[in-house]
C-alpha cells in the first residue's frame, strides 16, 4: 500500500531511515536515478544513489535534508545537485519531511524537484542553463518559482550572464508556453519606433507604408514579452509602455480599432533601476509594475566553481559545430577559473570560440585562450628567488585548489584526499577563496 502511495507522486519521491538507508522509492525515483525495480533501491544509501558519493552529503559541505528532519522533527528544504542514472549533473530543490513509519519508528520523506527538468538533458540548443554552483542553484529555483505565476519579473545582471536565456527558461515553465516568446530590444526603441514596433501599422498609416504590419506587443499575446535593457527606455516612452501594460489595449497606428493583447511580461537590465528610479530616471510606477519578482543573476566571477562544466559544455557545442575534436589542458582550465570574466559566460564562449580557431591539433592550452601568461600559472614559493612578483600563499593555494576541482570534476572527496586534509576543511577553503 505504501509503495502504491508514493507511486502516485510524479516526481521522485523517497522514504529514508535514520541510518541513511532507502525504506522506499517511487517509480519516478527509480528512473531518476537508473533503478529499474524496487528490490535495486530499497536498503541502499540515498548519498550513493543521487550523489554517487560513499558518505552522507554534509560531511561533503551541503546542508543535509537527512540531518536536519532527524534532529528537530521538522520540514527542510534545500537546493542540491543530484546525479543522474547516466552520471549527469541535475539542479534539484528537495524538501524532507518526518513521516511516521507503520511501527512508530522516524523516517526522512523526500520529495525531489528536478529544477531545470529531465527533458534539458543532452539538450544541445543552447538553451541549456548550465550552473550547479550554490548562488546559481538559488536563481534557477526563483526563476522556475516565477515561471508559475503571471507577475512581471525583472532580471538584474551584468552583461552577457544569460538574462535572455533566464527569460526563456521562465517562459518555457510558464503556463504561457505555448504561446510566443517575442524579445523586444528596448535601446531601438525611439519616439518615433515605439508605436510601430510595438502596436504595428495599418496598411498606408503614414508615407511609403505600403502593407499591414503586426506589432510585437500582439504578437506575444498570450505568451511573453522579453523587454530587453529596459533601463535604456527614455521616460517619455516608459510613460506610454506603462499605459499599454495595465490596460493591454492598443491601436496599430492609422488604425481605429482598440485592440487587446494579454502579456506576460519578464524584462532585464544590467543597470539599478531601484537607484534610476531614486535618481528621476525611471519611473516609479512602472519599475513597481515590471519588478513584482526581481531576480540577480550572478557574475560569472562570482561562481567561479561553475567555470569547467560551462566551459566543457560551451567547448562540446562549438567542436559538435565545427566537426571537430577539441579538449581543454589543465593550464587552460586553470587559467579560466583565475580569470574575471567581466564579460561573463558571452566572453567565456568567445575566448573558446578563439581558442578552438587558433588550436590546429585540437588541444586547447593556456596560451590559445590569450588571457594570462601561462609562466604565471605555475609560480611555485621560492624562498630564496621570492620577489615582490611572488603570488602570495593564499593565491597559489587558492589556484592549487580551484585546478584539483577542475581535474576532478568537482569532486570535492577526491579533492580533499589529494590534498591529505578533510572534506570539512576542504569546505571552508572553498568557501574561502569563493570557490564554493
Ligand atoms: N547558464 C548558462 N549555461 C550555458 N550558456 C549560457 C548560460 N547563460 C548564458 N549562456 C550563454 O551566454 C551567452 C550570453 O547570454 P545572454 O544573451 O542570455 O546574456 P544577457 O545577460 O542577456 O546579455 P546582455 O545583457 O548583453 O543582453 C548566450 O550565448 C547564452 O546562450
Amino acid at each position: 500500500m505504501m509503495q502504491s502511495l508514493i507511486d502516485v507522486h510524479d516526481n521522485p519521491f523517497v522514504l529514508i531511515d535514520d541510518q541513511y538507508r532507502v525504506v522506499a522509492a517511487n517509480l519516478a525515483y527509480r528512473r531518476a536515478y537508473g533503478l529499474d525495480s524496487a528490490s535495486s533501491v530499497i536498503g541502499r544509501h540515498c548519498y550513493e544513489l543521487s550523489h554517487h558519493l560513499e558518505s552522507p552529503c554534509h560531511l561533503h559541505g551541503e546542508d543535509c535534508p537527512h540531518r536536519q528532519v532527524f534532529a528537530s522533527g521538522e520540514a527542510h528544504e534545500v537546493l542540491h545537485t543530484h546525479y543522474d542514472a547516466r552520471g549527469e549533473a541535475e539542479q534539484v530543490r528537495i524538501r524532507g519531511h518526518a513521516i511516521q513509519g507503520i511501527n512508530g519508528e522516524l523516517l526522512l520523506g523526500e520529495a525531489i524537484h528536478r529544477l531545470a527538468g529531465p527533458e534539458e538533458k543532452g539538450q544541445c540548443d543552447g538553451r541549456r542553463m548550465i550552473g550547479f554552483s550554490p548562488a546559481y542553484l538559488k536563481m534557477i529555483d526563483q526563476l522556475g518559482k516565477s515561471a508559475a505565476t503571471d507577475a512581471g519579473v525583472l532580471l538584474q545582471g551584468e552583461s552577457g550572464v544569460g538574462k535572455e536565456l533566464a527569460a526563456h527558461f521562465v517562459h518555457d515553465r510558464s503556463p504561457r508556453a505555448t504561446g510566443a516568446f517575442v524579445a523586444v530590444d528596448c535601446t531601438t526603441l525611439t519616439e518615433t519606433l515605439f508605436e510601430t514596433e510595438l502596436f504595428g501599422h495599418e496598411r498606408g498609416a503614414f508615407t511609403g507604408c505600403v502593407g499591414r504590419r503586426v506589432g510585437l506587443f500582439e504578437m506575444a499575446d498570450q505568451g511573453t514579452l522579453f523587454l530587453d535593457e529596459v533601463g535604456e527606455l527614455p521616460l517619455g516612452l516608459q510613460a506610454k509602455l506603462l499605459r499599454v501594460l495595465e490596460s493591454g489595449e492598443f491601436r496599430r497606428v492609422g488604425g481605429r480599432v482598440t485592440l487587446h493583447a494579454d502579456v506576460r511580461v519578464v524584462a532585464a537590465t544590467n543597470r539599478n533601476l531601484r537607484q534610476m528610479v531614486a535618481d528621476g530616471e525611471f519611473r516609479q510606477d512602472l519599475y513597481y509594475r515590471l519588478a513584482c519578482i526581481m531576480v540577480e543573476l550572478p557574475a560569472l566571477r562570482e561562481r567561479r566553481a561553475d567555470i569547467p562544466a560551462l566551459a566543457d559544455a560551451l567547448l562540446n557545442r562549438l567542436c559538435r559545430d565545427g566537426g571537430r575534436a577539441c579538449y581543454m589542458t589543465r593550464e587552460a582550465i586553470d587559467c579560466l577559473l583565475r580569470y574575471d570574466f567581466p564579460g561573463n559566460i558571452r566572453e567565456l564562449k568567445n575566448v573558446l570560440q578563439r581558442a578552438v580557431a587558433l588550436s590546429g591539433d585540437g588541444v586547447i592550452g593556456a596560451n590559445q585562450l590569450g588571457l594570462c601568461p601561462t609562466t604565471q600559472l605555475r609560480a611555485a614559493p621560492n624562498d630564496q628567488g621570492a620577489t615582490n612578483d611572488t603570488p602570495p600563499l593564499r593565491e597559489l593555494e587558492a589556484n592549487y585548489i580551484a585546478d584539483l576541482l577542475a581535474r576532478h570534476g568537482g569532486h570535492r572527496r577526491r579533492v580533499a584526499d589529494v590534498m591529505g586534509i578533510s572534506e570539512r576543511t576542504l569546505y571552508r577553503k572553498l568557501k574561502r577563496y569563493g570557490l564554493g
